[in-house]
């Protein structure tokens, strides 16, 4: 086998302008070549749906325990203890991954399901006595803010500060610019109150949360390990979802005619929701660790060396996606990559998708068209893709 090196560029995917509009620069790295070389982090990038598929499912050569960041954690000590889901490989992610697929999987949601659509048709029918509003604030961060937190068992006053937290723990996975320099002044203060929320007398009984450390007394983890669990939750289950719902109700008040498709059938929420989980990706990238000297495409990538998997881009990847740049609910979504793929696709996708559910339908209902009311505004993030602000003018049934 002949091995090419790689085409090596000098652009900083984590540059403030790039991830305020990143798509050029995908179709960049998509272009040169099925694994790139980026200089100014010694890494290497895989921007193509087939390469991202290929890495994200070999978990074996392209492992999660040296951190899924850019920081190496056999050569850097971690912000913070590592995760034991996202940052762990078998055997030791297995328990506490089977103990999050039962608690946090489509059968044990029923139970929320009828209070969730509650819950979204207050807060819309409270929002909607306005005909214009910022929908960022008002829905995409009200609703999860309001249902996940108490699906946890946290109590209603001791919530507001797990976007900040959950926004610097995002950063953190990018390289030390000013975006996470921007968030250092308040991490002490955050990752007390996130960790002190995550002690079993804090949590409320039937939640998420003890339900983590019930597996716990039943053996299914340790109850060491029982607080890093909840950690995870509270880490992963607020900003994600907020970026996501903001990037389904930018998606449907630019595309008129995919709104009123929905309108008419809301039965398309989830396919809305996982359509606009490809089309923006909220979650941009995350980073694997070679486990050993790996081939990828012709390319050796050295044991030790971190590739960066971009999720954004495989998404829109032409040599995957007919029209990958139109947001279409007619599309099969099923390939996506945006919430990961294999040993550690995301175990939350179906909260997410139960949030954007109750949300969808709630506005289906009662928004006969959305359209934007004014210039909508980026929150910059070195891993996320959001929305910091979003003006729309609604039009009632
Ligand atoms: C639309 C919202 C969300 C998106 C786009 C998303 C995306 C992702 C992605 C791409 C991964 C794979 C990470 C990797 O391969 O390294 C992942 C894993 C994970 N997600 Fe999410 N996520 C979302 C919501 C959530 C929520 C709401 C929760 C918790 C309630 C959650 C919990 C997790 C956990 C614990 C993992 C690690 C799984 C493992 O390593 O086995 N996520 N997510
Ligand atoms: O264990 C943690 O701290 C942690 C786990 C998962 C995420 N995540 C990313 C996307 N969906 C969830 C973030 C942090």
């Amino acid at each position: 086998m002949v091995v090419t090196a790689p085409p090596s560029l000098d652009a900083d995917p984590f540059d403030e302008e790039v991830l305020r509009d990143p798509l050029a620069l995908q179709a960049e790295l998509r272009d040169a070549g099925p694994v790139v070389h980026l200089r100014r982090y010694d890494v290497y990038g895989l921007a193509r749906h087939e390469q991202v598929h290929a890495a994200l499912t070999d978990w074996q050569s392209f492992q999660s325990g040296a951190g899924v960041g850019l920081a190496n954690f056999r050569e850097e000590k971690p912000w913070r203890p590592p995760s034991l889901l996202l940052e762990a490989d078998p055997p030791r992610h297995d328990a506490p991954r089977a103990v999050l697929t039962k608690i946090l999987g489509p059968r044990a949601l029923r139970r929320l399901r009828e209070s969730w659509h509650a819950e979204a048709e207050a807060l819309v029918d409270e929002v909607l006595t306005d005909r214009e509003f910022d929908a960022v604030p008002a829905l995409a961060q009200a609703f999860p803010l309001r249902v996940f937190p108490d699906a946890v068992g946290l109590p209603r006053d001791d919530r507001e500060h797990l976007l900040a937290y959950g926004d610097h723990a995002f950063n953190a996975f990018g390289p030390p610019n000013g975006l996470v320099a921007r968030g250092a002044p308040r991490v002490a203060e955050l990752s007390g109150r996130v960790n002190a929320q995550c002690a079993r007398d804090k949590l409320a009984d039937g939640g998420f949360g003890a339900r983590i450390w019930a597996a716990a007394d039943h053996g299914d983890i340790t109850h060491e390990q029982a607080p890093l669990v909840v950690r995870s939750l509270l880490t992963a289950g607020v900003d994600t979802t907020v970026h996501a719902l903001a990037a389904i109700l930018y998606a449907l008040a630019t595309h008129p005619g995919q709104w009123r498709r929905l309108r008419d059938d809301p039965g398309l929420a989830r396919v809305a929701f996982d359509e606009a989980v490809r089309w923006e990706s909220p979650v941009q990238t995350f980073f694997r660790t070679a486990t050993t000297d790996c081939d990828i495409a012709g390319t050796t990538i050295p044991e030790g060396r971190k590739i960066l998997m971009f999720l954004g881009a495989a998404n829109r990847d032409p040599r995957r996606w007919d029209s990958p740049d139109a947001f279409d609910l007619s599309r099969d979504t099923s390939a996506h990559v945006g919430f990961g793929m294999g040993l550690h696709q995301c175990v939350g996708q179906h909260v997410a998708r139960l949030e954007a559910e109750a949300l969808l339908t709630a506005l289906a209902r009662r928004v006969r068209r959305i359209e934007p009311a004014g210039t909508p505004v980026r929150h910059l993030n070195n891993t996320l893709r959001a929305w910091a602000s979003m003006p729309v003018r609604i039009h009632p049934e």
